[in-house]
């Protein structure tokens, strides 16, 4: 077993601007999506098109990007909306000069399958996105959306050594999708505002390698529901897969999980202090232990990740969540790595 007492320790300080901050900054990013006309992609775009914060929305997919982009052009709001398809060199003109690239391209789950069992299909897609990435917009800060999470990171990050344009501080991967579920969980069973539940969720992004700190709230739980708790979060996306019986996974949430994450990179963009977010990124906390990447709070700057915060106190049951998780982060690393390296 891989051993956590080691690197637990240290400070927390997590959630200090989470969720339904705001400030003052200029109108001036270009945010591209990728995979903009999917379940993820439209309404996330739709979002966007609200934030103050950018100036261009750059909408790029395999298909009917001419189409979102036409219909949500007309919204009066500042920024403009342009939208690209494979011909003429689309993917290069939508990511040329981003400043944030949100990648949701890819298939969904079906009832039945992991997240891993998308990988086949997910892991080509996003290798062939890195790639075009790190020709034409190398410096962008990126945020993987495309399951399988724990593995999609590791090969934008492989993609952009193999270019020479790797900086581990610009490759993010979205699990703001589980922060948010555990907070309205728990404002479930206590009867609080979610926006109140500040909750760090830590690991990766699949099943158990899913750890919410649960402890670390000023909450007391029965163990009952401290345990049911976790497994609901662990779980969430199965529920909605289960829910919407064959016709995709989480989309609405995850929209609004991914607007949130990407306005915390615009303001940290533009100079916000103390914009703190539980992520997955190239991480020392396990690296020791062999596992490279790792979802903690992580403070955002003008360069992306500026600080990984250590995971502060946590309950015995809360070490053997992460020790249980640190075998499967570690296979879906490794499979993530060996698609690039071999
Ligand atoms: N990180 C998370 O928390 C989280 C949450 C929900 C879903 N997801 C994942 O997000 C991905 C997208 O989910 P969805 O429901 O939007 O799926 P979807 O099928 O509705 O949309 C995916 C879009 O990607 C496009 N696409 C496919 N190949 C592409 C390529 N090479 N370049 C550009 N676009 C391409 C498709 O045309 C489609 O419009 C899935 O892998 C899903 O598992 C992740
Ligand atoms: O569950 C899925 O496949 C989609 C996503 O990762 C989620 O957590 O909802």
């Amino acid at each position: 077993m891989l051993c956590v007492q080691k690197r637990i320790f240290g400070a927390f300080n997590g959630g200090a601007s989470r969720f339904f901050s705001s400030s003052a900054v200029s109108n001036s990013a270009k945010v591209a999506i990728l995979g903009a006309s999917g379940g993820i992609g439209q309404p996330l775009s739709l979002l966007l098109k609200h934030n103050e914060h950018i100036s261009t929305l750059s909408l790029y997919d395999i298909v009917n990007t001419p189409g979102v982009a036409a219909d949500l052009s007309h919204i009066n709001t500042k920024s403009k909306v342009t939208g690209y398809i494979p011909e003429n060199d689309g993917l290069k003109h939508a990511i040329t000069g981003a400043d944030i690239i949100v990648i949701p391209a890819g298939v969904p789950r079906k009832p039945g399958m992991s997240r891993d069992d998308l990988f086949n299909t997910n892991a080509g897609i996003v290798k062939d996105l890195a790639e075009a990435a790190a020709k034409y917009a190398p410096k962008a800060l990126l945020a993987v959306i495309s399951n399988p999470v724990n593995s999609t990171v590791p090969i934008v990050s492989e993609v952009f050594k193999k270019h020479n344009v790797y900086d581990p501080k610009r490759i993010f991967g979205v699990t703001t999708l589980d922060v948010v579920r555990a907070s309205r969980f728990v404002s479930e069973i206590k009867n609080t505002d979610p926006k109140d539940e500040k909750i760090t969720v830590v690991g990766g992004h699949s099943g158990v390698t899913i750890v919410p700190l649960l402890s670390q709230l000023n909450h007391s739980f029965t163990d009952e529901e401290y345990k049911a708790l976790t497994h609901r979060i662990q779980n969430g996306g199965d529920e909605v897969v289960k829910a919407k019986a064959g016709a995709g996974s989480a989309t609405l949430s995850m929209a609004y999980a991914a607007s949130h994450f990407t306005n915390s990179l615009l303001r940290a963009l533009h100079g916000e202090k103390n914009v703190i977010e539980p992520t997955y990124v190239r991480s020392e906390l396990f690296a020791p232990d062999g596992i490279e990447y790792f979802a903690s709070n992580v403070e955002l700057g003008p360069n992306g990740a500026e600080k990984i915060f250590t995971l502060g106190k946590l309950s015995d049951y809360e070490k053997e969540l992460i020790n249980a998780a640190l075998p499967q982060l570690k296979k879906n690393i490794e499979k993530g790595v060996k698609l690039v390296v071999g």
